[in-house]
């Protein structure tokens, strides 16, 4: 709880972030500038190249490997900006979509001197940003100073390291009658750092003391909307609530993670990348992300709240089951949910099985 009416440092980091969105740098306390490639101003890079200090574009090691650049600092690389480099050439780096069409010239040197940590923190805020996971950054020797005249936002990159999870709150719940059961209850929960709210799907009267019958689903616009048959979440959110129905008690978390916790636009570059031949894992690594960025610590607080400590989980996927289980929810039983596999869905369920660790 902030002490005073300043925001405390969730709020701060959660400031950077939109700051990030929109193109605006943000500083790190201890020495580093950064701003997003995906929403580079290419103004404010001609800015950043009068300045003293050292600028390096930072990437993951997956997006290094695609470029086959060198990661010398393990799961982040630290790419040097030829002296020529333009905001496009930093794009192409950043931004797989024409991979193919024009591959990147020359080799990508990398930095292999000094320390990482704060390219690290620079990346985590861009990939908490939704964003495309690359960031340009130039140290700097005074960071106060050059927050202060630019009237930048500053945090410290440690804290943005710690990755912890915001509280959430309950907002309100209100009765939902469904097709599936005329015992619907929506809760909306949100954020205290001012990110995307999650809802839970309580049907009938669950037993808080007994196992319940549980979904944790993550947020499919396309799919759970649109009826796209490209993945199987609709059929799989429809199925999880009729069987839900039809047990009259059950709880459904409709976490607001789309793409596996990259975002819309960023799944939609993978579909891009899909396109051109790539699976719906080696799209996520092309773009620089791991398989699988979802955090599901926010599903296991949620039941809590609700004052559940123990689920039957409707998945095929066992890292649910272990995320569950070590956020400190028991899984007494995991419920096999096969629906909707269709003819443009079975290489990427094929994939999700052979690479993912789902059950089929
Ligand atoms: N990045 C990315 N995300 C995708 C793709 N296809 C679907 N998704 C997202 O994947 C998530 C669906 O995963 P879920 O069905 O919740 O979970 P799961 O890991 O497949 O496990 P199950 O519980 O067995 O369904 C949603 O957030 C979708 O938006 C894709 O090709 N790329
Ligand atoms: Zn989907």
């Amino acid at each position: 709880m902030p002490t005073n009416l300043s925001p405390d440092i969730t709020e701060r980091i959660a400031r950077a972030r939109a700051d990030l969105r929109m193109g605006v740098p943000v500083v790190l306390e201890e020495g580093l500038i950064v701003l997003a490639v995906e929403s580079l101003d290419p103004d404010r890079f001609a800015h950043l190249r009068t300045l003293d200090g050292e600028l390096t574009l930072s990437i993951t090691s997956r997006r290094a490997q695609t470029l086959k650049a060198r990661a010398y600092d393990g799961d982040i690389a630290r790419i040097l900006l030829p002296p020529d480099a333009t905001a496009a050439w930093v794009r192409a780096v950043a931004d797989p979509a024409d991979d193919l069409r024009s591959p990147m010239k020359g080799p990508l040197h990398s930095a292999r001197d000094g320390t990482a940590h704060l390219h690290r923190a620079a990346i985590a805020l861009v990939k908490a940003a939704r964003l495309l996971p690359a960031a340009l950054t130039l140290t700097t020797q005074d960071p106060a100073g050059f927050a202060a005249a630019h009237n930048l936002t500053i945090v410290p990159g440690a804290e943005v390291l710690q990755q912890r999870l915001s509280p959430l709150h309950p907002v309100i719940s209100a009765r939902l009658p469904l097709a599936v059961s005329e015992a619907g209850r929506l809760h909306v929960f949100r954020p205290d750092d001012g990110a995307e709210e999650h809802y839970a799907v309580e049907i009938g009267q669950p037993d808080r003391a007994a196992p319940v019958l549980s979904r944790l689903h993550s947020a499919c616009f396309t799919g759970d909307l649109l009826g796209s048959l490209k993945c199987d979440c609709g059929p799989q959110l429809r199925g999880a609530l009729a069987q839900m129905g039809a047990e009259g008690a059950g709880v459904l978390l409709y976490l607001n993670q789309e793409g596996r916790g990259i975002g819309l636009a960023n799944k939609m570059r993978a579909y891009s990348l899909q396109d051109q031949g790539f699976d719906t894992v080696e799209a996520n690594h092309r773009l620089g992300f791991e398989d699988d960025e979802r955090d599901f610590r926010i599903g296991a607080e949620i039941l809590k709240r609700m004052g559940f400590s123990a689920v039957r989980l409707m998945t095929n996927n066992p890292a649910k089951v272990a995320r569950m289980e070590d956020a400190g929810i028991t899984v007494t039983e995991r419920v096999p949910l096969m629906v909707g596999e269709n003819r443009h869905n079975t290489d990427y369920l094929a994939t999700k099985a052979s690479k993912s660790g789902h059950l089929l």
